[in-house]
């Protein structure tokens, strides 16, 4: 925290954030439309009985067909082969640790604060399909209620492989190493402290331009994320529309052998074919992957007292059924100037009855001065008590209240759920967690005295 050089400081990050050799079309939910050659796209129809340069049309549906039209999502993929040209499935039995129902009794449930160490990234070559680890979750994907909270790990890049996920829409924080993914829309490169969702079904390859590459991932199995309402906020702020980047059509047109690996039902699925999966010549809809750079999220917070609610800082929300509460709210705790007078600033004491899951992409969070570290990741589940600890109290009661930044240079994040988690057996083993992390609140100071008001 500090107070120096707020005058000159420059807070919007501009365009270069972070450099991106792809082209993007801007703007969120919006219907798309992008075609690798001219003219790619039929003319005022979807299936003509033979597409334009021999092409065939395939639906990618996001929600079911009657869905009402303005959340119903679809995209129509002109490709060279169908994606059906594939041989069968069989079980992937290489990596056993991703996990998709939470509702056996065999996952660890504790209402404990946990906290994790920074995530190893595997020394022997693994890529993102065999470095993914399920941390915990709740419900099944079979019935399409509940999310997981994957942490992935890549020491090389995904070669002649796709994957996918018929369990849900995944949103991916890169903390370590730049994604450059190849999705059938196109390409995204997706740096630390950008985000990319990429939603069901949707074959993608993860290439890892920066060596060994980590990072955080959420699996909401029902709905789609959306922009927050804004009420009373007014018609901008937070994460402003058009700066969300959705990618343009590139295809590959070459026979040689690929393996789709398809997450289903929780667990992993191989299937062989001849050919690239990334054969989409041009494609139109609004069910499409996109990405979005955190330093363009605007801030809105508190200008006279008190601390207000993170839920001010919600990037993306995935609705439940319940009016106001989500599946996953995506949270950031972004740098930005604190002014409450008479206030505790930091993050206070709560009890919550939803879940909080968080994670640091860099920097330190601004409630724990002890092991929160980036790529490690706490998880307060519900009602389980928490709040910043003793150094942080201490120093918050005591600290001259002058206006300030707060968390300039770090970026933490939060998946809030109103599920509960269950963790799976890695996630709950000792040699990960700081066993210790309940001493980051003892030694609070106790000030209380009845005769001093
Ligand atoms: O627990 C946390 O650190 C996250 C959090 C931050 C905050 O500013 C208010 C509530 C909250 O849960
Ligand atoms: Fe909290």
């Amino acid at each position: 925290m500090s107070s120096s050089s707020t005058a000159t400081a420059q807070i919007h990050p501009g365009p270069n954030a972070a450099p991106d050799p792809y082209e993007y079309q801007s703007g969120f939910g919006n219907h798309f439309s992008s075609s690798a050659l001219p003219n790619a796209l039929p003319v005022g129809q979807n299936t003509p009985q033979v597409c334009p340069y021999g092409l065939y049309a395939e639906q990618l549906s996001g929600t079911a067909f009657t869905v009402g039209r303005s959340s119903n999502q679809r995209s129509w993929l002109y490709r060279i082969r169908p994606s059906v040209m594939h041989r069968p499935f069989s079980r992937y039995q290489e990596n056993p640790f991703v996990v998709g129902a939470f509702t056996d009794q065999t996952s660890t449930v504790t209402p404990a604060q946990i906290r994790w160490l920074p995530f190893d990234i595997p020394e022997n070559a693994v890529d993102f399909v065999d470095g993914l680890r399920t941390l915990g979750g709740a419900g099944d994907p079979a019935v399409k209620n509940g999310l997981a909270v994957h942490i992935y790990t890549a020491s090389r890049s995904m070669d002649r492989r796709a994957f996918c996920s018929s369990d849900g829409d995944m949103l991916l924080v890169p903390q370590q190493g730049r994604l450059d993914i190849t999705t059938e829309f196109g390409k995204l490169m997706v740096a630390p402290n950008e985000i990319a969702v990429i939603q069901r079904g949707m074959r993608f390859s993860v290439s890892v331009p920066d060596g060994p590459s980590r990072g955080y991932m959420l699996e909401v199995f029902d709905g789609h994320f959306e922009l927050p309402d804004l009420g009373p906020i007014g018609a901008n702020g937070l994460a402003n529309p058009r700066d969300f980047q959705t990618p343009t059509a590139q295809y590959v047109n070459q026979i040689e052998e690929w393996t789709i690996v398809n997450k289903f039902q929780g667990s992993l699925f191989a299937a062989t074919q001849n050919h690239s999966p990334y054969d989409v010549v041009a494609w139109h809809g609004n069910y499409a992957p996109y990405k979005y750079n955190l330093a363009y999220f605007n801030v809105v917070g508190s200008v006279s007292f008190d601390h207000i609610d993170p839920s001010v800082f919600t990037v993306l929300t995935c609705k439940s059924a319940h009016p106001g509460t989500a599946v996953a709210d995506f949270v950031i705790f972004p740098p930005r100037f604190e002014v409450q007078m008479g206030t505790f600033r930091p993050p206070y004491f709560h009890r919550n009855c939803m879940s909080e899951f968080m994670g640091l992409i860099h920097g330190s969070y601004e409630a724990k001065r002890g092991k929160f570290l980036p790529g490690g990741a706490s998880l307060h589940s519900t009602m389980t008590p928490h709040g910043p600890d003793s150094a942080t109290v201490e120093n918050a009661v005591a600290r001259d209240l002058q206006p300030g930044r707060v968390a300039d240079g770090t970026q933490a994040f939060m998946f809030e759920t109103m599920f509960q988690l269950r963790l799976t057996e890695w996630a709950a083993q000792s040699q990960i967690q700081d066993t210790d992390y309940y001493k980051a609140w003892q030694t609070i100071p106790v000030t209380f005295n009845p005769d001093k008001i």
